[in-house]
């Protein structure tokens, strides 16, 4: 399984509970993350000097550092080292800039990644495809999940890059994006009403991006690995806060939201299981003896 990804943080945000998921259950599982996070926002204040914008601008470097340690949080404890999911940086690391927030200034630096010519990415991507060889590749919807541009960007290559790797492998590969379904969310957001973290709030109406529930063709059940998902979460700690409940997280920005107990996903291109409702295995049809 390979999925794509932005910045440290998405990879556990959107699919952490699959990734520990199939890397407890001995597939091969690999991340792309596309550039270092080097615009964020920090929480708290202890690593606070080190944003881009009036700071040291060392933040993409201590992201790389966060991320280590959740991809570490994300594999099986007693996995040998060769067995631990490491980061893997799209063109190595601090090729591609964190473009920022759509509207950034910080989408105009030179290395920012929605100033690289598309073909570059791609053909970067591509390569990973081919020399991974994956049954599963998971990206992001069109929208970027929340319309972050790295995000688009991200959808972008992803569905450029895998016909040009197909072709090479000759192989068929399950496609889906990940998405957080409409009733998993409320779900959640009505069992947290009640234990707000001080200086929190909840979302408001329509505010967190949701999938609608028909739309959606896979559903991962991650409650085994659940205490992994929220480790890797808290590792973030410049961009999340994981509440003392420990099943929702803030960002930056204090919204609460649900460390959902399922991950969703769509299946947009590779070949069907046939499966009757929502696959609840993202290897389903496929001869490989993962998913349960
Ligand atoms: C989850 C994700 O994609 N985070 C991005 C995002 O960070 C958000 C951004 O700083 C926003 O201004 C805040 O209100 C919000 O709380 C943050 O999560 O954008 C950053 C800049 O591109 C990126 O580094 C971060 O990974
Ligand atoms: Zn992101």
């Amino acid at each position: 399984m390979l999925l794509v990804h932005a910045h440290p943080d998405d990879e556990t945000i959107m699919t952490g509970g699959t990734i520990a998921r199939y890397l407890a259950e001995g597939a091969q599982v690999a991340v792309v993350t596309f550039t270092l996070g080097e615009e964020g926002e920090v929480i708290g204040d202890r690593w606070a000097q080190l944003v881009a914008d009036g700071g040291a601008d060392q933040l993409g470097g201590f992201r790389i550092f966060e991320l280590t340690t959740a991809l570490a949080a994300l594999s099986p404890p007693d996995a040998s080292a060769e067995r631990v999911l490491r980061p893997r940086f799209l063109g190595g690391a601090g090729h591609f800039r964190d473009s920022g927030m759509a509207g950034s200034p910080s989408a105009r630096h030179p290395r920012a990644l929605v100033q690289a010519p598309l073909d570059a990415p791609v053909a970067l991507l591509a390569d990973i495809i081919t020399e991974f060889a994956p049954q599963v590749v998971v990206t992001y919807d069109p929208a970027g999940t929340y319309g972050h541009p790295d995000h688009v960007r991200v959808h972008e290559v992803t569905a450029a890059a895998l016909p040009i790797a197909r072709g090479r492998l000759g192989t068929d590969i399950k496609v889906y994006e990940s998405v957080t379904g409409q009733s998993a969310l409320e779900s959640g957001l009505r069992a947290a009403a009640g234990r707000v973290p001080s200086g929190w709030r909840m979302p408001h109406e329509g505010e967190l991006p949701r999938c609608p529930d028909d739309v959606i063709t896979a559903e991962v059940d991650v409650r085994g690995v659940y205490a992994r998902k929220v480790a890797a979460l808290a590792a973030h700690a410049t961009q999340v806060t994981v509440a003392p409940s420990g099943t929702e997280y803030a960002l930056s920005n204090n919204i609460l939201t649900p460390i959902s107990e399922v991950e969703h996903f769509v299946q947009v291109d590779g070949p069907r299981s046939g499966a009757v409702g929502r696959e609840s295995d993202l290897f389903a049809g496929l001869d490989c003896g993962y998913g349960g």
